[in-house]
This record gives C-alpha cells, structure tokens and sequence, in this order.
C-alpha cells in the first residue's frame, strides 16, 4: 500500500530531526572529550613540572647563578633517587650487592662523591682487591656531568652501584646505614677548586662543612660506627712558608675559602673523634692529577686550550717567580687512601655515645717534588706536539699560593706511602687517556704518546 504525501514528510521531518540530534550528541561528545583532554593534559603537565621542581631545585632557585643563595638539603631529598625509587627492593639489593665484600675480612666502605675523580679511582681500586664498596654521589654540574656518567658507567661494568643522591640528605644516609653495616666511610664528596670558591663561596659551606657535620651526625649514630676517611687538602697550609710542608706545621692561614672549609673540616674531625669516639683520618691531597681528572684543574685545562690552539694563561707571583706545585699522581693518591683504611682503628662508640678514646690522624700525601707551571705546560707542549700560546701573567688575588711541597715522613711510616710516578711519566698517561676519551686524532699528536703504559 502506497503511503500518503503526508505520511512521507512527516517521516522526513522525523528523519531530519534525529539526524540533527545525533550531530549535536556527537558534537557535544567531541567538546567533552576535548575538555576532557585539556584538563588530563593539564594534571599531566602540573605533575612533571612538581617532578622537576622536587628532582631539580637549583634550577629553581638559580643556586650557581646566585652565589648567596644557600640551601641545605638536610630534610627534602631527591624523590627519584631516594626515597622513591630508593625504596624499593630491587634497590636495596643492588645497595647490599655493592657493598658486600668478596674476600675474607674484606672492608665495606661507602664512598662518597665515588663518581668524582679520586672517588673513581678509590671506588675501582676497592671492588678489585675483593672489598665491597657503595658509592654516593650528586652529580652535580660543577664541571661537565657527563664525565661523572661516564666513570659512573665504567664503576657499573665492574658491579660498583653508586646511589645518585646528596650527603646533606640525612634521611638517605641513615637509610643507608640501616641497610649496610659498613666498616669504613671514604669521604670525597666535596666542592673542589680553589679559584670557584670567590664565584660561589656558599657551595664550600654546603659541601664541605654541613655536608661533613651531616655525614658525621649519621655516622656517630650507626651500629657499627665505621672509620672515616676524608679528603683534607694541601691548601691548608695557606700561607705558611716552611718547607717541605710537615703536618705540625701552621695551619691557620688559609688563603682560600676553600682552604678553610677543608681546615674547618679537620677541626670538626677533632671534635667528633672528642666526643663521640669516632676514628678519623684527614689526608690532605697535594694538586692530585691523572687520567680521568677534573676539567676545572690547570693540567687539564690547558691541554684542552692548547689541543685547540687557544691560549693559556701561566701565572707567576708578583714578584715574577714561578708558581710550583707538588703534582701527585692519581695512583698515588689511592694507594694513599687504601693504606689509610687499612690502617685505619675502630671507632669506639655506638648509638651516639663515646666508649673510649679513638684514633684521630692527618696526613700528607704528596709526590715530594715541586714542579714550576711553566715547566708542566713544556712537558705538555712535548707530549701534545703543540706550542703552547702563552700569557704569562701576575697570579690573581683568588685564593692561590705561589707553591706546595710535601713531607710525607709520617705517611710512609705508618702505611708505607711512597709515590712512584714522575710529572712527566703520570702527564703521559694523563695525555693517552684525553686523547681516546675525546677522540682526538692521533696525528696531530707526538707518537711517543703510543709507548705510555696505562
Ligand atoms: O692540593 C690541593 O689541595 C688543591 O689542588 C688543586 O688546586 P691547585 O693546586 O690550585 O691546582 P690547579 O687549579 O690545577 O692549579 C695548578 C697550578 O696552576 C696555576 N694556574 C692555574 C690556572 C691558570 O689559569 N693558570 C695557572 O698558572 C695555579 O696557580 C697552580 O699553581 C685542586 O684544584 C684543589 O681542589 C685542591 O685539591
């Protein structure tokens, strides 16, 4: 039966109706979900930029732009590093893997700034001879991170775990106590660089004076105390001018601020070992170099300028004498460090409380045999094939002296210390190193370069 004219458009207008109500369902959908999306997008967003906040605060608050900002992170800590992933078990394995010893009466020691250059070194040499070893380290940028990565990467391959993490976080440490029951603690961690220290004066203060007291608070506290030993340094001697420098000598002229902070550390030593029977060992490093070194040190420096054909500028004091320093190579320096740990006496107390009195000592590890700048630019220019362009120029009033020179009588009676390794023989294998590692290219350099060692 055929439908009436009526009929139809009815059906129409119904047809029409509902298709425009389902265009407007549809549209409202898309407004919906799009809001919908705005606003995850936003929560997303909020919560990444709370994340980087919380993971990356001198971003924030511009600590290197601003040298009078001063925060210490003694009660937030890093919540990706820490606490949050710090947490978890499969953490706390690799925390209990790395630091337990593979040799009968082997150490555990937890290293702080492992990732640093004596750290490296230190932490390496540890794990080889079957000790077990954590490592701590903040990864800051006071010099190119990537170099810390790349000894972070080196430390993995031979199953050393460094805890990415900061000594003023006392929550982290004494979590890490609670989890390991170390024998010894190798303090690195520090604000290096003498110069740096008029640019940012408060990351001295940060790094080496409440990161030590925040360092010592957790230690004293831990069951077993462990022995402490800590990076002092040859800067301490300031101003004096008896040499070769001997551990009595005067102390109380620092010309730096970091020389003081790193003085101000040995007093704070006396004070803990006083009180809380805590066994301390200073080692006052002399202007320690080698492969893997620090990018912010002259030896280092110059290579870089000179390998690019930049100038150099070579102090000398302001009488127009050579500045001179008693450069120690790096495997000296952890055969320093390794005879000081064993040497090393328990610490007396537990749970905070003296039982009786502890050893308290201070040494110097040096090379014993000042070498004038001038004369480690010539050994460069022979090794690099390259004439250096120099400015010689009146050594600025920032904080450096004109010369160091160690004695190291006491170190070699009590552990044996006796460096081996010349300027020249510990610059070469310095030098074989920077070129594979920035892969510079051979033939611009002197082949004699082929023949080192390391
Ligand atoms: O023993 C230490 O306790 C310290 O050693 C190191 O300090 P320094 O001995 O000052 O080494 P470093 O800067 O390499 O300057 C070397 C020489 O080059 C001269 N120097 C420096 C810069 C320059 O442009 N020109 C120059 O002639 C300069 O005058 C100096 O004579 C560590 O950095 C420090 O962290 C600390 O550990």
């Amino acid at each position: 039966m055929a439908s009436s004219p009526i009929d139809t458009s009815k059906e129409l207008k119904l047809e029409r109706y509902n298709s425009y109500i389902r265009r407007l369902n549809s549209t409202k959908l898309i407004v919906a979900s799009s809001k919908l999306l705005f606003r995850v997008t936003l929560l997303v967003a909020l919560i990444l930029v709370f994340f980087f906040i919380i993971n990356y605060p001198s971003f924030t608050s511009s600590e290197n732009s601003n040298p009078h900002h001063f925060n210490i992170h003694t009660t937030t800590h890093n919540l990706l590093s820490s606490s949050f992933y710090g947490g978890g078990a499969a953490w706390e394995k690799q925390v209990r893997h790395s630091s337990t010893p593979r040799r009968v009466n082997g150490l555990s020691v937890l290293v702080t700034g492992a990732a640093g250059f004596v750290g490296s070194h230190c932490s390496m040499a540890l794990k080889k001879r079957g000790d077990g070893v954590l490592g701590i380290d903040n990864f800051n940028s006071y010099y190119d991170p990537s170099l810390k990565r790349g000894r972070q990467k080196l430390l993995a391959q031979h199953e050393v775990f460094i805890v990415e993490g900061d000594i003023n976080d006392a929550e982290l440490l004494s979590k890490l106590f609670d989890i390991v029951p170390f024998t010894h603690v190798l303090h690195l961690a520090a604000q290096a660089g003498v110069r740096y220290a008029m640019k940012n004066p408060l990351s001295y203060v940060q790094s080496n004076i409440a990161g030590f007291v925040n360092l010592l608070e957790t230690v004293k506290l831990a069951n077993p105390q462990p022995a402490i030993v800590w990076a002092s340094s040859s800067s301490v001697y300031g101003l004096n001018t008896n040499v070769p420098f001997s551990e009595s000598h005067r102390t109380d002229q620092p010309a730096s601020l970091y020389a003081a902070t790193k003085k101000a550390g040995e007093e704070i030593a006396h004070t803990y070992n006083h009180i809380y029977g805590l066994s301390l060992t200073a080692l006052r490093f002399f202007t320690v170099y080698g492969p893997w070194g620090r990018p912010d040190m002259a030896y280092f420096f110059f290579t870089k300028d000179m390998v690019q054909g930049k100038p150099i500028n070579v102090y000398v004091t302001q009488d127009d004498k050579e500045v001179a320093r008693d450069f120690t190579y790096i495997d000296d320096i952890v055969k320093g460090c390794l005879g000081s740990l064993d040497t090393a006496e328990k610490s007396t107390g537990s749970g905070g409380k003296k039982k009786g009195p502890a050893q308290l000592r201070v040494y110097n590890l040096g090379n014993t045999s000042p070498v004038s700048v001038n004369k480690l630019v010539t050994i460069l220019e022979n090794l690099l094939n390259v004439k250096a362009k120099k400015n010689v120029i009146k050594m600025p009033r920032n904080g450096d002296v004109p010369f160091t020179h160690a004695n190291i009588t006491l170190a070699k009676k009590d552990f044996g210390y006796k460096p081996t390794t010349d300027l020249s023989s510990g610059l070469r294998k310095f030098v074989k190193w920077y070129v594979r590692y920035y892969g510079i290219q051979s033939k611009d350099l002197d082949s004699s370069n082929d023949h080192s060692q390391d």
